[in-house]
């Protein structure tokens, strides 16, 4: 636990910094005297309860100070003048601690604005950011959903198992860009435009490309056990009330759909409801996660059952006729096992990777760092291992995603990614079938830190930039008439010799 204690001089920082460690005998001291070794002080040993009194200026070592407070893992309380001049310092500081606690002539504030007891012995429980329910303990699969559509969940063996994922036609790539020099339009004009409508063309190894005639929406729903504990602005029932909204056609997705000509189905892999939809359960594995603060968030069977689920969607619908696929997500809560997806495939550090999500405040944010920290310490365990990472510290719905795209990949048909969610179960699903990319592109970027990161990772640059944050598929369903526009393009334009217009 780590605490940072604010206040002006003589608040009662420094008794209120004793006391918080009162209940520990072997206090280890650090002074400003010690600024310079501060950082290694602590990285040479992060568990002896440790006392910062006070934290002193040092520019141009906020970074490290901070990465190392970050890495702590006993109890440390820092005490830290509220001034200008240290208001850097303190920011940085304060974004890797659990608690910020601020002195007022003894009285102790948390970022909420509650005042708590004066100089009580411990820190006070952080509040929920709102009044989440504590939801019944997440019960086991059942083996065979209780199904009135009678569809059992797909066979899971070998579901992780993926055959050599081709790349994307390069014959037509060439014969595509070829065409598009003979349009009635100056080359390269229509820009990304072209780029897209040659990427269709290889996907579907024809030149021109056919008309997309039935992109298909597929949101995946779960709850996530870490979300009983304040990381969403909103409460957990939000998802299983979103789920019937987005089933009876209400939902933003569902608008944004509608226009671009797509279909949308959601799918219930682990709400946390008794009384689930059958239809839309149909392929439930589980009913919420364990706690992925302790890489417990699913058993590796939940795993395969879950990527098995989300392969056999996508082949369902491939079967059926659909030539472009969306995967959307719909959980309280899944920016944050997204975000330590994100972090544990890209390396990088909790603060980078967190984001406000539905809209978090400053003390859920706190909340949410320390989540994806502890999240983050799993997943390194599982870099290299897909299906176990997602069992630690994802979840049904993130796995199905990941098993959807890269099937969609291993069946050769295009999918658009949405935000910093579905991006998220990409990474994976890219490590899972390496190469895997080539067949997705990306609708937008989100507002949400890690989305760059995981688009970096991919190496994919985003269609759009709307400053959109919703998920759902919503930036996948807003870009689809763009990429819709780019294969009519290749199609229904004429050519030079065609129009009798003189080229350059
Ligand atoms: C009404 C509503 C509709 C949504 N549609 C997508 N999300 C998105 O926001 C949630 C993730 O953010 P966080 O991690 O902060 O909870 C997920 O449910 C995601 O699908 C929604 C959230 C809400 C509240
Ligand atoms: O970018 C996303 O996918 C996202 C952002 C905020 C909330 N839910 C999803």
């Amino acid at each position: 636990m780590r605490t940072l204690v604010l206040g002006g001089t003589r608040s009662g920082k420094s008794a209120r910094a004793e006391a918080l460690l009162a209940g520990h005998d072997d206090v280890r001291r650090l002074t400003p005297a010690q600024a310079p070794a501060l950082a290694a002080a602590l990285l040479d040993d992060p568990d002896t309860p440790t006392l910062i009194d006070h934290l002193g200026h040092w520019p141009g070592d906020v970074e490290a100070v901070s990465a190392a407070i970050a890495a702590f893992r006993g109890d440390l309380v820092i005490v830290s003048v509220d001034t200008d001049d240290q208001a850097e310092a303190n920011r940085a500081v304060a974004e890797v601690c659990e608690h910020v606690e601020f002195l007022v002539a003894g009285r102790i504030f948390t970022p909420s604005g509650a005042v708590a007891a004066r100089t009580a012995p411990t820190p006070p429980a952080p509040p929920p950011a709102a009044p989440v329910p504590t939801p019944a303990a997440p019960t086991p699969a059942s083996p065979t959903p209780a199904d009135a559509s009678g569809t059992a969940l797909p066979d899971p063996t070998d579901a992780e198992v993926f055959d050599v994922i081709e790349l994307p036609d390069e014959d037509v790539a060439e014969a595509a860009r070829a065409r598009l020099l003979t349009l009635t339009k100056p080359p390269n004009s229509l820009g990304r435009l072209e780029d897209l409508g040659v990427w269709i063309a290889s996907c579907q190894g024809v030149c021109p490309p056919r008309p997309i005639t039935d992109p298909q929406v597929v949101v995946f729903a779960g709850d996530h056990g870490v979300a009983r504990d304040g990381v969403s602005a909103f409460p957990a029932e939000v998802t299983r009330q979103m789920v019937a909204n987005i089933a009876t056609g209400g939902a933003a997705i569902n608008v944004l759909a509608r226009r671009a000509g797509a279909t949308v189905q959601v799918l219930d892999l682990s709400v946390d409801v008794d009384d689930a939809d059958p239809h839309v359960a149909r392929y439930k594995v589980r009913r919420g996660t364990g706690d992925l603060r302790r890489g417990e968030a699913m058993s590796l069977a939940d795993a395969r059952k879950a990527v098995a689920v989300g392969r056999a969607v996508a082949d369902q619908l491939i079967d059926a006729g659909a030539d472009l696929l969306i995967a959307g997500d719909m959980g309280i809560g899944n920016t944050t096992p997204a975000a330590v997806l994100t972090g544990t495939v890209t390396g990088k550090e909790p603060v980078v990777v967190v984001g406000r999500g539905t809209g978090i405040d400053d003390a859920g944010w706190i909340r949410k760092t320390a989540a994806i920290r502890d999240g983050l310490r799993h997943g390194r365990r599982h870099r290299h291992d897909p299906l176990s990472l997602l069992a630690a510290v994802a979840g049904p719905d993130l796995a199905a995603m990941a098993g959807f795209l890269a099937q969609s990949a291993l069946r050769k048909t295009p999918a658009i990614l949405d935000g910093m969610v579905v991006t998220s179960a990409a990474l994976v699903a890219n490590v899972l079938a390496p190469g895997a990319v080539a067949w997705w592109c990306a609708g937008h970027r989100s507002t949400e830190p890690a989305h760059g990161f995981a688009l970096a990772e991919l190496g994919l640059e985003p269609i759009l930039d709307l400053s959109m944050r919703l998920g759902e598929g919503s930036g996948a369903a807003t870009a689809l008439p763009i990429v819709v526009d780019a294969v009519d393009i290749m199609i229904d334009m004429a050519t030079f010799g065609e129009a009798g217009v003189d080229q350059a």
